[in-house]
């Protein structure tokens, strides 16, 4: 048997796909590791995609696209309770990675019962409880006896926090907390979960004490009888109807009527309110926003795994599939060929790789800084605070875009939902609008920028952190990219760094130029704000680059490193294009300069196309995870396609009770009344 490079090659497979995964030069479990950010975790989801492969209770019982929501909640819950039950023989112990990757299996990107329970509800628990209401409260969070999630956005506020309009009043007499929903804007809207799931959730308030208000707070809140889940007493609460994905989770409206709990029920591990009613403060302001930044964190990774779901659909799709001509002497090619699908697919090919790339670091980064927050240590939480709100925009904005791309590549079987791209990309663009939309998270950004800015014109460069410690140097006076004997990416990311300077200097020039001339700070920056954005954009824009930058030259292995080289010169050259205009403005790049950065693009699109599928297949998605007609393994697109619609509940019957009651005496009538 001959071992290919390429893992994912089986004996019967459509063979135009194996065609393109014998050209692979590399192979493909190793670069899963570098994906995975281990060998032994790559592995270890290879281990448990067998494991779910052989456990048929653990499959879907028909496809999503066919199921109502109330099958596919059923359905859900049905699996989910199998994977609590068979969880330790499936994964180890609380290795998150794992469940994360169990869960996509089994359960899919469309949500479940306990999405939001891992999501935010323990990680809330976890970073703001005190050690006693831990014991109380987050082993049987994490043994699943009960079930919460994360209540903060309200009907109307989900952005400023500071005017939500639910209440927490402090009652001294009772030592209790009375939460309360003054008006119908004030209901909790939007919490995962929260609708039909949940027992108990993390609640964000207003806090009171004495009639002074100490802004948002987190309680812990019971909502549902623990026996009977009936809703307690004072308490309102159900699922805001379907959305435009994500569909299996029940996001839900609450409301409280007077509703008390115990005074620690205030998490208390930064924060404390004394039976007397003193407030004692958090070491940091924003401590309690933890959650947030969690996910914000996590979601680099999740939204890199979507972007790849769609690509990894499109490309093996694009294999199999042939249209048209390129030398009409020649039979009709693969439409991978053409360099329009190549220039469609391959940057966002890089992209992604570049996404999970910075997403690690994030993770890495966030770990260190929970560690030292429990220990009272907030330095680097406004570092944090400022990389994860511009990655959590940029990578999600970039993300929708390229799922769309994907969809339309795939031409009009992509429009079916058995390509499953409608609901990847629901679920996605969620993600430029949750945890923060994508415009307020980048002006939260754009904040940490102009105090860094400040800095630079004060002359107190040296005290800049190492994220913007660029925007204190001095810039060639034009680009050296293709000015040497040898472009390599530190030319580029010089010149990403002079955009992003340039840039970030002439907004903040702009707000401070406003309040100059008189206008209040808060009326400059909504007058700067759009320039500001393209300030974080470009600023994470070349975070992302320098991360994919530190990757590859991370990478021992000679073949990994080649291909990873050419992703990232396809990477940086589309990346510059697509900014160009701030290149032009100050006469950095010349558009000669310009014409080579073009043509390089060109050549690495052409010196990728050999590899492209197995750049895709390295992401190991099983057909399980993927839930795709179009994206199969194994190629057999159209065959699998008649079977899909062919088990349509459409097709159940020759002829619908809607033909027998409306259409037939309709023509009937027409055919009569020509008589
Ligand atoms: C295959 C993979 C499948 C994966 C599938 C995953 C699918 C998952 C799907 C769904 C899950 C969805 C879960 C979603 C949950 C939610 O959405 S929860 C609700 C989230 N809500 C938000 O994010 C609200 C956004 N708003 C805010 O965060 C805040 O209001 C704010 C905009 C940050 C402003 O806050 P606030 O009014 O309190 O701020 P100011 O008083 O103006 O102060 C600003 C200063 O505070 C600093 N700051 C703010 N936050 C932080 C922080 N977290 N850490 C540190 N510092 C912070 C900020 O920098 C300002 O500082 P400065 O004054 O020095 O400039
Ligand atoms: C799928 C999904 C899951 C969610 N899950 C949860 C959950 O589990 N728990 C929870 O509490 N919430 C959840 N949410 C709510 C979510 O966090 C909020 O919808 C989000 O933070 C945006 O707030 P908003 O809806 O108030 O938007 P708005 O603030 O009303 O935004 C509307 C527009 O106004 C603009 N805007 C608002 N403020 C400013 C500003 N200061 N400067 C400039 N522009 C501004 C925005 O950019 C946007 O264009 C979820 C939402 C979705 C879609």
């Amino acid at each position: 048997m001959v071992h290919h490079q390429n893992k994912a090659i089986r004996e019967g497979d459509n063979p135009d796909l194996t065609a393109e995964r014998v050209t692979g030069t590399f192979d493909t479990h190793s670069m899963a590791a570098q994906i995975y950010n281990s060998e032994a975790h790559a592995r270890r989801r290879r281990e448990i995609t067998e494991i779910i492969a052989k456990r048929p209770e653990l499959h879907d019982t028909k496809p999503f696209p066919f199921m109502t929501r109330e099958e596919k909640i059923l359905e859900s819950s049905r699996k989910l309770t199998l994977i609590t039950k068979h969880m330790n023989e499936i994964i180890e112990p609380n290795n998150s990675n794992e469940m994360f990757h169990l869960n996509n299996e089994v359960l899919g990107i469309e949500g479940h019962p306990m999405a939001l329970h891992g999501i935010m509800f323990i990680p809330a628990l976890t970073a703001q409880a005190s050690e006693e209401q831990q014991k109380k409260w987050l082993t049987r969070a994490i043994n699943r006896e009960i079930v919460g999630t994360y209540a903060q956005t309200e009907l109307g506020h989900g952005t400023n926090l500071q005017n939500l309009e639910t209440t927490a009043t402090y009652d001294v007499a009772t030592q209790e907390f009375v939460l309360h929903t003054p008006t119908i804007t004030g209901l909790k809207w939007w919490p995962g979960n929260l609708g039909k799931s949940s027992n108990y959730a993390v609640v964000v308030a207003l806090m009171f004490i004495k009639g002074k208000n100490y802004g948002p707070h987190t309680f812990m809140v019971p909502l549902r009888d623990e026996k009977t889940h009936q809703p307690l007493k004072g308490i309102t609460i159900g699922d805001i109807g379907p959305k435009i994905a994500y569909n299996v989770t029940d996001n839900g409206f609450l409301g409280f009527d007077h509703y008390r709990i115990p005074r620690t029920n205030l998490l208390m591990r930064h924060t404390r309110v004394e039976p007397d009613g003193t407030y004692v403060k958090p070491p940091h302001a924003k401590i309690n926003y933890s959650a947030m930044v969690h996910v914000r964190s996590h979601m680099i990774t999740g939204q890199a795994i979507m972007l790849s779901y769609a690509l990894t659909i499109a490309t093996r799709y694009s294999s199999v599939r042939r249209q048209g001509q390129i030398d009409t002497t020649q039979p009709e090619v693969k439409v991978l060929e053409y360099q329009t699908q190549q220039h469609r697919l391959f940057p966002y090919i890089a992209r992604a790789y570049a996404f999970v790339f910075a997403g690690a670091e994030t993770v890495k980064l966030y770990e260190r800084v929970l560690e030292e927050v429990a220990t009272g240590n907030v330095s680097l939480m406004a570092d944090l605070h400022a990389l994860t709100s511009g990655l959590k925009s940029v990578v999600s904005h970039y993300t929708a875009q390229g799922i769309e791309q994907a969809r339309m590549a795939c031409g009009g079987h992509g429009y079916s939902q058995a390509s499953y791209m409608s609901e990847i990309f629901g679920v996605a663009v969620g993600g430029c609008t949750y945890e923060g939309e994508n415009m307020v998270m980048l002006l939260q950004l754009a904040r940490y920028l102009v105090k860094s800015a400040s800095l630079v014109k004060t002359g107190q460069s040296s005290k800049l952190g190492p994220l913007v410690a660029y925007l204190g140097a001095k810039s060639d006076s034009t680009s050296l990219i293709d000015r040497t004997p040898t472009t390599g990416f530190a030319e580029y990311v010089k010149t990403f760094q002079h955009i992003a300077r340039r840039q970030t200097l002439k907004a903040a020039d702009k707000f401070f130029g406003l309040m100059e001339k008189g206008e209040k700070r808060p009326i400059a920056w909504n007058k700067s704000s759009v320039e500001l954005n393209r300030a974080s954009r470009l600023h994470t824009r070349l975070y992302i680059v320098e991360a994919f930058v530190r990757r590859v030259e991370e990478v021992a292995d000679p073949r990994l490193k080649e291909v990873l080289t050419d992703l990232l010169h396809l990477h940086v050259n589309y990346e510059l294009l697509d900014m160009s205009t701030y290149a032009l403005e100050d006469g950095f790049v010349s558009s000669s300069q310009l014409d080579y950065v073009r043509d390089q693009l060109y050549f690495y699109l052409a010196k990728i196309r050999p590899n492209a599928v197995s750049l895709v297949d390295s992401w190991e998605f099983s057909d399980q995870e993927l839930r795709s007609v179009l994206g199969r393994r194994d190629g057999h697109v159209y065959e699998n396609l008649f079977a899909w619609a062919k088990a349509s509940p459409l097709n159940k019957t020759d002829v619908l009770p809607s033909v027998d009651k409306y259409l037939k005496p309709l023509m009937e009538s027409a055919r009569a009344s020509k008589l």
